[in-house]
């Protein structure tokens, strides 16, 4: 009698959220490189979600200063949300709020409060972790010389990494999944891939110097609904 009732009732509650999805649109506004952006943009093609995908050209300095007043923190990425039926947008700054709103929407937050914090705390690491590999960044990307290059490398880089892949190869150990949290692929085990992608660029992360880290990568490398999208995307150092 249950089963009636729900089904009954699960085919118009069905095509009322279909009807809801398509009616919100999603543009994601960064820059042309992975960088802040990419998890979002990850996040999207796990869900199997359409989004509008606008990369500002890095080097478009006229272009992007003329945006930068517009948006509502001044930097990038931001998530914008059509409702088309209402026309009502609202923007979203912050790459973790735009990357964690997004993981609750798809299902990829974690499964309980519990499994979700400790998705956060992945996250909080990945920033900590940032805030040298930055100065590394810049160093590169503004073409410092080699010698200034490596000191970056060896004096805070190299520390701080240390420390981060400790953890991160705790979490790994101790979850038979091989994700990092949980069961099932999080947005935490796509941000941490998606900056091992980077620190191999960077001669930072060496996969034979790292098994556990080298697996886990591959494995979320070779996601089946993000397989093709990693192979078509435009490489990026950064
Ligand atoms: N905490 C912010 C940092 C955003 C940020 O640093 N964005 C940079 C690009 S990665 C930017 O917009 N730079 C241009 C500017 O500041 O004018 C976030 O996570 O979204």
């Amino acid at each position: 009698m249950l089963y009636l009732c729900l089904r009954d009732y699960c085919q118009p509650i069905k095509l009322y959220l279909h009807y809801r999805s398509a009616m919100i649109q999603y543009k994601l506004i960064y820059f042309d490189v992975r960088g802040l952006g990419e998890v979002s943009r990850q996040l999207f093609h796990l869900a199997g979600c359409e989004f509008e995908d606008v990369k500002i050209p890095r080097n478009d300095e006229q272009a992007w200063l003329e945006l930068k007043k517009s948006t509502p923190f001044g930097q990038l990425p931001i998530l914008k949300i059509l409702d088309a039926e209402s026309q009502n947008e609202i923007e979203i700054p912050q790459s973790s709020a735009i990357g964690r709103y997004l993981a609750n929407q798809f299902g990829y937050a974690g499964k309980t409060p519990e499994e979700k914090a400790m998705v956060d705390a992945v996250i909080d690491q990945f920033k900590d972790f940032l805030v040298s590999q930055k100065r590394l960044t810049l160093a590169v990307r503004t073409k410092k010389s080699e010698e200034e290059i490596n000191r970056v490398k060896e004096d805070i880089v190299t520390p701080a990494k240390d420390t981060y892949f400790k953890i991160l190869k705790k979490l790994l150990e101790n979850n038979s999944s091989g994700f990092l949290v949980g069961n099932d692929i999080t947005w935490a085990d796509l941000q941490i891939s998606d900056n091992l992608t980077t620190l191999d660029g960077l001669g930072i992360f060496v996969p034979s110097e790292e098994p556990i880290l080298a697996k886990f990568h591959e494995k979320i490398m070779n996601t089946p609904s993000l397989k093709t999208y990693f192979e078509q995307r435009p490489a990026s150092l950064l």
